[in-house]
């Protein structure tokens, strides 16, 4: 029978054995599970560091409902992922993705097609838009930070993509497409929302998003949606992943909780920003890194170690 002297003994004395229990009931976080996917590739190229790679070069990483899918379940992962730090993402191929898969919306459009009535159509699109809604949030509410390194093409789906991002980089050759328009949608799963947020300007996001207005790689960095462009795609990858590499050498704590209140001081006041930090630092800062980090910058010592999260 339980008691509550009972309950506090066993608390105290067997702590290990109460964290394993209490991590069993968490979801999986197996790096292994990412290498089954089929239309990302997904490595692990320095401590930390997560390179995750659009994969379907043959048909410009335009995106299925499977690569959705594995979007979603791979930055699900990595969010829970003790092992991973900083993430970058990448497209294989000769550009980083033409957008949505407009064969599987054709198809998708011809089962509806079968369905007569418009409301139950509705009812077959309405997770779905969800679906993919959620897949391109993940970036998001992943805590690691996601760094996107885009290359030649980056066309509708993409620009959602990479404005869920933390940190943007491009090749000279990059160039970019809010397209939706022009297959004849309003573009539904964050261009709209992220996009204006992200390079400052409602008149230039609306006339992008209004016109499908192509638009190159000199214009992107000048209007914030690039921070750094380089000569080409091998220089691209380096710079991203020396970048991951640093902010994976930094306290997770620190980093992760930095993100938080970034993502989540985009739409609240300066306030609302303000609480959340201060509620989320009056536990933090009693962290181990805290003091770790303290001590290194006073010492001038050697770069700490942070331990796994
Ligand atoms: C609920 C929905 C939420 C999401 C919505 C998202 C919407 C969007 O993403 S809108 C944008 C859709 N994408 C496009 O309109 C891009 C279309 N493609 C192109 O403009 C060009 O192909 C591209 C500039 C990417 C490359 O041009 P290039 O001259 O190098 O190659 P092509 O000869 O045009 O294409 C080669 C083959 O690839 C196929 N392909 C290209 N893009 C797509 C795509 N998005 N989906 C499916 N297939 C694509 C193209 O048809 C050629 O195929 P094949 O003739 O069999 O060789």
């Amino acid at each position: 029978m339980y008691t509550v002297s009972r309950v506090v003994k066993n608390l105290t004395a067997n702590p290990a054995s109460i964290l394993t229990r209490a991590m069993s009931v968490l979801p999986k976080r197996n790096t292994e599970e990412l290498k089954t996917l089929k239309t990302l590739s997904v490595s692990n190229p320095k401590p930390y560091v997560f390179h995750v790679q659009l994969n379907r070069p043959d048909k410009y990483n335009a995106f299925t409902k499977q690569m959705w899918l594995e979007v979603k379940e791979c930055f699900e992962n990595l969010h829970i992922n003790p092992d991973c730090r900083a993430i970058v993402l990448s497209g294989a191929g000769k550009h980083f993705t033409a957008g949505i898969d407009l064969t599987s919306m054709m198809m998708l459009g011809q089962e509806l097609g079968e369905v007569e009535d418009v409301s139950r159509k509705g009812y077959v699109m309405e997770p779905l838009i969800k679906l993919y809604q959620d897949s391109v949030s993940a970036l998001e509410v992943c805590q690691k930070p996601v760094i996107a390194a885009v290359h030649s093409a980056c066309i509708g789906a993409g620009v959602d993509f990479i404005t869920a991002a933390d940190i943007r980089y491009s090749t000279k050759d990059a160039w970019f497409q809010v397209k939706e328009v022009d297959i004849g949608m309003a573009a539904d799963v964050g261009s709209l929302q992220r996009f204006p947020k992200v390079i400052g300007s409602q008149s230039l996001a609306r006339e992008l998003c209004f016109t499908g207005r192509k638009f190159l790689s000199d214009e992107a960095v000048k209007c914030g949606l690039v921070s750094r462009v380089f000569e080409n795609q091998e220089e691209l990858l380096q710079g991203a992943l020396e970048l991951a590499e640093l902010i994976a050498s930094k306290s997770p704590i620190a980093v992760q909780a930095t993100k938080n209140n970034m993502v989540y001081s985009l739409d609240h006041t300066n306030q609302e920003g303000l609480d959340n930090i201060r509620n989320v630092n009056k536990l933090y800062l009693q962290s181990e890194d805290f003091l770790t980090a303290v001590a290194a910058q006073l010492t001038k010592g050697e770069k700490p170690n942070f331990s796994k999260l």
